[in-house]
């Protein structure tokens, strides 16, 4: 199948590349002239495990170009995606901006029968919004269909939630383009859940908004341990082998963030309040969700008492492991508090150091996890990166000014810091 995908960034390049490894050809188009110099000279402008090797394998195969004209893409391909962004605007409303300016272009070059897919995060009732744009704008009067669409990968594992997903939402009415959209995904071992335009883009919003739910549901169990001496670890434990709750995104910490929870969440109580329903269930798990953070400023402040001019060693700039995207991270989040307050930040992240760097350049950024010790007064640990949990914590303390550690993310074994010497602060334990 001939797809076209507008907007070659973590969603639309991951997917591209996927979808040429199994069998289609794939045009990715971004108006990034950057970007796609830079994809053309095989160069990723994002870190994704795996994506380099994909792309570089599917570019080499000629299933996979990359170009800046919509216009030909749109010519040379039956499906065309839209990936583009969907971000927030200041009141939590999405701004569609981006989208509506794709469908006028889409509009704009459009001759013969194409696919229309929705693959960004959008408001219930885009789909139609993007339709009439087409229709209004579109001088040949072409016939197309409009679907739905959306995407669930996880940054740090898209590749696999890509070609392993649970679920494959195709929202379409019409019979042709639903023929179409199976045939995209035949090759994926998925079930693929057939509904209307609205029940799929709702689909998403929920989705987002239960697994935050989810989080902020532990994150304040977390609160409740440690008022009652428990442990938030083993409760999470004991409810995840329900097999009705699940032990997946029950892991207590500093909080939520990246380039699209906090967007969704806002976005989703603002659909919501216009679809005349005051979600307030989601605007408590916004607020859980802020509070975290907080109560985690609070316990450095209380052990390290001023933060001015103390040297904090931050372990962690990215929103989650195995990204290098530092989008509304809570580990950037904790990084300006420090540096508002007059703190030294000196910081290690494993790959997103380059992108942090852009949006705080007063951090010291460290060659390696081990130099964030060099005369700290304490190190926080703020993103779930594994190699964090076996440093060498013995020579690490020895380079401290004072061997404490706030372990936002429940990284390492307490007990294990607190007989090493460490003055251990976790989430919950
Ligand atoms: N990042 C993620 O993990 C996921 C994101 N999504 C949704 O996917 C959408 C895209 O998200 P990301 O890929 O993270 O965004 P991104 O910002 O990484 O990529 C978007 C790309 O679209 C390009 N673009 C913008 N306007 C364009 C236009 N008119 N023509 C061509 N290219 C254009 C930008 O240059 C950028 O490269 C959002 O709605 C997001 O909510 C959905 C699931 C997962
Ligand atoms: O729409 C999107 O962009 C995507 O958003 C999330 O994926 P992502 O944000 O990439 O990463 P997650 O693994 O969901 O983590 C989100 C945040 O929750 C935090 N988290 C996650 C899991 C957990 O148990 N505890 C916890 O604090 C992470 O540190 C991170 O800050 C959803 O999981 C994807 O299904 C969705 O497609």
């Amino acid at each position: 199948m001939k797809i076209s995908i507008i907007g070659s960034g973590y969603v639309g390049l991951t997917t591209g590349a996927c979808f040429a490894d199994i069998g289609h050809e794939v045009i990715c188009i971004d108006n990034d002239s950057n970007k796609i110099k830079s994809l053309l000279a095989g160069n990723i402008p994002i870190y994704e495990p795996g994506l380099e090797e994909l792309v570089q394998k599917n570019v080499k195969k000629g299933t996979l170009h990359f170009t800046e004209s919509i216009e030909e893409g749109v010519e040379k391909s039956l499906v065309i995606f839209i990936a583009v962004p969907t971000p927030p605007l200041e009141d939590g409303s999405v701004d569609m901006t981006y989208i509506e300016k794709v469908a006028r272009q889409i509009a704009a070059v459009l001759k013969d029968y194409r696919v229309i897919v929705d693959k960004s995060t959008v408001p219930v009732k885009t789909g139609e919004k993007v339709y009439q744009t087409i229709k209004r704008y579109n001088s040949h009067n072409s016939e197309f269909d409009v679907v739905s669409n959306p995407e669930f990968l996880r940054e740090g594992v898209a590749i696999h939630d890509l070609l392993y997903p649970d679920r494959v939402v195709i929202g379409a009415t019409s019979e042709r383009a639903i023929k179409i959209m199976k045939e995209v995904y035949a090759p994926f071992k998925a079930p693929i859940l057939i509904t209307d335009l609205n029940s799929a883009e709702l689909i998403k919003h929920a989705s987002n908004s239960f697994l935050a739910l989810k989080i902020s549901y532990i994150n304040a169990l977390s609160r409740i341990c440690e008022a009652a001496g428990a442990n938030v670890q083993m409760v999470a434990e004991g409810m995840g082998l329900d097999h009705r709750i699940g032990k997946h995104f029950l892991k207590a910490g500093i909080g939520w963030g990246g380039s699209c929870f906090p967007k969704d969440v806002a976005a989703f109580i603002k659909i919501s309040q216009e679809l005349g329903y005051d979600f307030k269930l989601l605007k408590e798990v916004s607020q859980i969700n802020n509070d975290q953070k907080e109560i985690f400023l609070r316990k450095i402040r209380n052990v390290l008492w001023v933060l001015k001019d103390k040297r904090i060693g931050l372990l962690g700039l990215a929103f989650k492991n195995n990204t290098d995207d530092v989008r509304c991270s809570v580990a950037m989040d904790l990084a300006r508090v420090f540096l508002k307050e007059g703190a030294i930040v000196q910081a290690y992240d494993p790959k997103a150091m380059r992108k942090a760097e852009e949006v705080l350049p007063s951090i010291h950024y460290c060659s390696s996890a081990l130099d964030v010790a060099e005369e700290a007064d304490c190190i926080v640990i703020a993103t779930e990166w594994e190699e964090f949990i076996n440093l060498d914590w013995k020579s690490m303390k020895s380079k401290m000014i004072s061997p404490i550690i706030f372990d936002g993310r429940n990284l390492l074994d307490k007990k294990k810091m607190i007989e090493m010497g460490y003055h251990y602060v976790g989430v919950g334990n």
